[in-house]
C-alpha cells in the first residue's frame, strides 16, 4: 500500500492475518463458521487464540478484553493482562481458546431491566466470529455479545446479529423465488455519517453542563449563527485539519475506511463518513470512531461533542444511517438499474420496504430516539418525529405508474428522469434519479435508504436491528405469497400484483414535501400516521402486541428482552433529565445568581455614586437585574420542587411523561431568564464561556 496508507489495517486481526498466520484447516474452519456453515471446536479456537496472542504481542498489546455493547449505548471493556505466573513462578503469557470464546466479566451493574436479579447476576460474553479483533490503546479487543446466565441478550450486538440473519433468510428467499437461484445469502450494508462539534477544551472544562449532560443548558445565541452558510463545506480550520489527520490515521490502522470529512452547517460542526460496510462491522466501527474522535480531540486540546443538540438555535448533529441490502454476489437490491420500471426485483424490494416502514413507523421512531434527540428532531435539517418515506419524483412516478396501470399493460410504466446538461464540454454526466429532501426521516438516495433520524451520540445498533427486522417480516410475507407458483413468469406477474397492493395500502407513508410545515402535521394526521412527540412516549411501542409478535417470531428478541429494554430506556430517560435538572440548578446557584447579584451591585453602586445626575440607563439596568434575579430564583426553586415530586414517583410511565411535559419546559423557563441576563452580563462578573466563545474560536 502507498505511503500514507501503509499502516492500513495494521491493528486488525482480520481475514488477511488469519490466512497468513493460521494453519490451513484452522483457517478453513473459521471461514466456515463465519459463513454459518460450521461451528468452531475447542482445538480450532485454541489455535486461533494462539495466533491472535502472538500477533497482539508483536504489535505491543499487553492486555486483552472482551469488547461489548451493553444497553447503555456505549461500549464496555475490562482488561486482562496476557502475563501470569507459570508453573515455576516465572512469568508466561497465556491466552487460550476458552479466553477467546467466552468471558465472564460479571458486569452486573449494567442495566438489565430485570433480566438479571442481583443474586444471579452473572453475565457472559461470547466471541462474535463475524467481527474482527483489533488492538486499541495497547489492548487486544475481541468483539463479543453479552448475555445473561439464562442466555437472554443484555446488549445491542446479539439482536443485531439475529436481525441480520432474519433479513438474510427472508431476502434470499424472495430473490431465489424471483429467479436468481444462485444467491445464497444477503447482507445489510450500512454507511454512517457521523456529525460532531469541536470546541476548545478550555471552554468545555469551564461548562459543567457540557461535561455532565453533553449539552449547554443555557446560553444566549451569538451575534452570528449559521445564517451565512459560510462554515458549511468551507476550508477546514488548521487546528481541526490536524485533528482529522490523526483521527484518520487511527481509523485506518483499525481497518476503518474513513472516507469523507467536511465542515458541517453549524459553526464548529464537522462530519466524518466511512465507506459502506456490513451492518455488524459498521456499527462496531462507529462505536470505535466515536471513541477515537473523543480521545483524539483531547490530545489536540479540543473537546468533541457527540451530543445531538449541544447548542440551541443552530443545527444539531445526526448520524444519518444509510442502509441497503446486498446479495452474496454483490448485487444491491435497491439499485434501480437502467430501467427501474422493468426491474421487478427492485420494485419488489422497494415496495416491501414501504410496507415495512408504514407498518412499523412507531418502532422506527423509537429506534432512533433519545432524550438528546428530542431537542434535535423537527428543525435545522433534522427530520420531524412523523415517519414518512421520500422516494423522489422519478421513483415515485414509476410506482404510481405501476399502481395505476392495468396488469396487462406493463409497458407504460417508464418514467424519464429530467435531463439537463449544466456544463458544456462534458459528454458524460452521471445522473441522479433522486433529489434530496432534508426534512424527510427516510429518504431514498439512489440505491439505498438514508434514515436521517438517528442521533449523533447513539449506537447505530437499534435502528439497524429495526430496519433489518421490519424488512425481513415484509419480505417473508411476499415470499409466502410467491411460494408454490410454478412458472417464473407467473411469479414475476404475481410480484407486480403484490407491489400494486402494497402501493394501494401504504401510499400514505410516501411524502415529498416540507416535513417541517404545519400543513404536513395536519396532513399526516389525516393520513393516520403516528406523531409521537417524545422519546419517552415512543418506547411504549415495545409492548405493542403486533410489534412484540413480529420481533419474537423473527427470533430477534424474546418478549422478556423487549420488556427489559422498555424499562431500561425509561429509566435512562428519567435519570438523564434528573442529571440535567441538578446541573442546571447547581449552575444557577453557583454561577448565575451570584453573577447577577454582582452586576446588580455594580449598577446600583454606579447609580448611587452618580446621585441626581445618574443616567436613566443605570436605573433601568438595576430594575431589569432585580427582576431577572427574582424570576430566575423563583423559577429554579419551582423546578426543584416539581422535579423532586416527580422523581419521587420512581421509574413509571407517568413520571417519564411528566419529565417531558412538565419538567423540561420548567428547565426552559429557567433558561429563558438566564439567556436574557447573559445578553447584558458584564464579563467581569459573568465568567462562563458564551456561545460566541465556544463556537467561534477554532
Ligand atoms: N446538512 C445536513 O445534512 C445537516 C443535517 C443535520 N445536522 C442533522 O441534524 O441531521
Amino acid at each position: 500500500m502507498e505511503a500514507p496508507f501503509e499502516e492500513f489495517g495494521s491493528l486488525v486481526f482480520g481475514e488477511k492475518q488469519m490466512q497468513e498466520r493460521l494453519p490451513k484447516p484452522v483457517y478453513t474452519a473459521w471461514k466456515k463458521t463465519v459463513s454459518s456453515e460450521g461451528t468452531l471446536d475447542r482445538q480450532t479456537a485454541d489455535s486461533i487464540a494462539h495466533a491472535m496472542k502472538r500477533w497482539a504481542l508483536e504489535n505491543g498489546a499487553t492486555h486483552y478484553t472482551h469488547w461489548f455493547q451493553p444497553l447503555t449505548g456505549a461500549t464496555a471493556e475490562k482488561h486482562d493482562a496476557f502475563v501470569e505466573p507459570g508453573p515455576d513462578h516465572e512469568p508466561i503469557t497465556h491466552f487460550s481458546g476458552k479466553n477467546l470464546i467466552k468471558g465472564e466479566p460479571d458486569a452486573s451493574s449494567f442495566p438489565s431491566g430485570g433480566l438479571r436479579a442481583t443474586f444471579e447476576a452473572r453475565g457472559y460474553t461470547y466471541w462474535d466470529v463475524t467481527s474482527p479483533a483489533f488492538i486499541k490503546d495497547g489492548v487486544l479487543c475481541i468483539p463479543t455479545v453479552f448475555v445473561s446466565y439464562n442466555g437472554e441478550s443484555l446488549d445491542k450486538k446479539d439482536p443485531l446479529l439475529k436481525s441480520i440473519k432474519a433479513l438474510s433468510d427472508a431476502a434470499t428467499k424472495v430473490v431465489n423465488l424471483l429467479g436468481e437461484k444462485d444467491v445464497r445469502s444477503c447482507k445489510p450494508y450500512v454507511g454512517l455519517e457521523q456529525e460532531y462539534f469541536l470546541i476548545d477544551r478550555k471552554y468545555f472544562e469551564e461548562r459543567p453542563d457540557l461535561r455532565l449532560t453533553g449539552r449547554t443548558l443555557f446560553g444566549a445565541p451569538a451575534s452570528k449563527g449559521q445564517e451565512l452558510s459560510d462554515h458549511y463545506f468551507g476550508s477546514i480550520p488548521t487546528r481541526v485539519a490536524e485533528f482529522m489527520k490523526d483521527v484518520n490515521k487511527e481509523l485506518w490502522k483499525l481497518g476503518i475506511y474513513a472516507k469523507t470529512e467536511h465542515n458541517e452547517v453549524a459553526p464548529s460542526q464537522f462530519e466524518l463518513a466511512p465507506v459502506f460496510s456490513e451492518a455488524n462491522t459498521a456499527v462496531d466501527d462507529n462505536q470505535l470512531t466515536m471513541d477515537i474522535l473523543r480521545k483524539t480531540a483531547e490530545k489536540h486540546g479540543l473537546a468533541c461533542l457527540l451530543y445531538e443538540k449541544p447548542f440551541d438555535g443552530i443545527n444539531g448533529s445526526g448520524k444519518h444511517n444509510n442502509w441497503s441490502i446486498l446479495t452474496d454476489n454483490g448485487s444491491n437490491l435497491f439499485a434501480p438499474g437502467e430501467k427501474p420500471a422493468e426491474n421487478i426485483r427492485f420494485l419488489t424490494f422497494i415496495c416491501a420496504f414501504i410496507r415495512a416502514v408504514d407498518d412499523n413507523a412507531l418502532l422506527l421512531r423509537m429506534s432512533a430516539s433519545s432524550a438528546g434527540n428530542d431537542h434535535r428532531l423537527g428543525a435545522n435539517e433534522a427530520p420531524p418525529a412523523i415517519i414518512s418515506v421520500y422516494l423522489g419524483s422519478y421513483i415515485e412516478q414509476i410506482l404510481y405508474g405501476l399502481y395505476m396501470e392495468h396488469p396487462s399493460q406493463s409497458k407504460n410504466r417508464e418514467a424519464t428522469p429530467t435531463e439537463f446538461n449544466p456544463i458544456s464540454g462534458l459528454s458524460y454526466i452521471p445522473h441522479d434519479n433522486t433529489d434530496r429532501n432534508r426534512t424527510s426521516p427516510v429518504a431514498f438516495t439512489g440505491n439505498k435508504f438514508e434514515f436521517r433520524m438517528l442521533g449523533s451520540s447513539m449506537s447505530a445498533a437499534v435502528p439497524n436491528i429495526v430496519l433489518n427486522s421490519i424488512m425481513a417480516e415484509s419480505l417473508n410475507e411476499i415470499a409466502e405469497e410467491l411460494e408454490g407458483i410454478k412458472y417464473l413468469q407467473d411469479v414475476r406477474a404475481k410480484a407486480l400484483d403484490i407491489c400494486r397492493n402494497i402501493i394501494h395500502d401504504h401510499k400514505r407513508i410516501l411524502f415529498s414535501g416540507d416535513g417541517y410545515s404545519s400543513e404536513w402535521v395536519k396532513e399526516a394526521k389525516r393520513r393516520g400516521l403516528p406523531n409521537v412527540r417524545s422519546f419517552v412516549e415512543s418506547i411504549e411501542v415495545l409492548e405493542d402486541k403486533k410489534t412484540v409478535k413480529m420481533l419474537t417470531d423473527l427470533g430477534v428478541y424474546t418478549e422478556k428482552e423487549l420488556a427489559a429494554r422498555e424499562e431500561i430506556y425509561r429509566e435512562q430517560y428519567i435519570k438523564q433529565i434528573g442529571i440535567e435538572v441538578r446541573t442546571l440548578l447547581s449552575m444557577t446557584r453557583k454561577d448565575i445568581l451570584p453573577a447577577m447579584t454582582a452586576d446588580l451591585k455594580f449598577y446600583s453602586d454606579a447609580d448611587a455614586a452618580a446621585g441626581k445626575a445618574a443616567p436613566a440607563y443605570l436605573k433601568a439596568r438595576v430594575t431589569e437585574l432585580s427582576e431577572l434575579i427574582d424570576e430566575t430564583y423563583k423559577a429554579s426553586e419551582m423546578l426543584e420542587k416539581d422535579f423532586t415530586e416527580v422523581n419521587a414517583a420512581g421509574i413509571t410511565k407517568e413520571a417519564g411523561k411528566k419529565m417531558y411535559y412538565d419538567i423540561c419546559p420548567e428547565m426552559e423557563k429557567v433558561r429563558s431568564f438566564i439567556d436574557k441576563y447573559e445578553v447584558i452580563a458584564t464579563p467581569d462578573n459573568y465568567k462562563l464561556p458564551t456561545y460566541e466563545d465556544m463556537l467561534f474560536s477554532l
